[in-house]
């Protein structure tokens, strides 16, 4: 393997043609919960759009076996000093993985084990990381372009945003002197 040439993603889009395709945009005003620092989100506009998903969906919801695929494009921007970033979600059947693979832009993945531990793994261009079962995963765009990544999961994994909603993550990702840097969450 180790003379072999990676090949580029030609995947991008192809995969999200045709039918089964879903789209969401999630807005500032869909993710009051997730940011810690009000008095700024209040100062925001509310329609700016934070990230969209496309997901092409092979197979019904539920379905044991399938996979689905999607890509999220976060895009650039700050509430205080929290990056932009996805709403974070447990897997409704809690022991479903996952993979990201870093198409374009700079992020950080937050993992956290249901202890309540955190950890970030940078995510740049081709970087691929496994999100392993009963880990609750969110991404934050630290970068100044588009954070595009593509998901690959199993089709009965399902969402569970409750506990997330409810009290975040352990830690949180800000941004200080210029550097994305896990801080403890006070929401806990
Ligand atoms: O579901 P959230 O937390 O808004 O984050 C979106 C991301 O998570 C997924 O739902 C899958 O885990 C993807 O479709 C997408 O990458
Ligand atoms: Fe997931």
């Amino acid at each position: 393997m180790n003379n072999i040439t990676k090949p580029n993603l030609i995947f991008k889009d192809d995969l999200l043609t045709g039918e089964n395709i879903d789209r969401l945009t999630r807005k500032l005003k869909d993710l009051g919960d997730i940011f810690n620092d009000k008095a700024a989100f209040a100062q925001m506009d509310g329609e700016t759009v934070v990230y969209d998903v496309e997901s092409s969906f092979p197979v019904a919801h539920g379905t044991e076996g399938g996979l689905f695929y999607g890509i999220t494009y976060i895009h650039p921007g700050k509430v205080g000093q929290e990056y932009f970033m996805t709403k974070g979600h447990f897997h409704e059947i809690r022991n479903r993985g996952e993979y990201y693979c870093t198409l374009e832009g700079e992020g950080m993945l937050l993992l956290m084990d249901e202890n309540g531990n955190t950890r970030a793994e940078k995510m740049i261009p081709g970087s691929i990381h496994y999100i392993p079962g009963n880990t609750a995963h969110r991404t934050a765009n630290v970068g100044e372009q588009i954070l595009s990544f593509s998901a690959f999961w199993p089709s009965d994994a399902g969402h569970d945003y409750g506990t997330i909603s409810e009290k975040g993550f352990s830690e949180i990702l800000i941004e200080q002197e210029g550097q994305p840097v896990l801080v403890p969450n006070i929401k806990q």
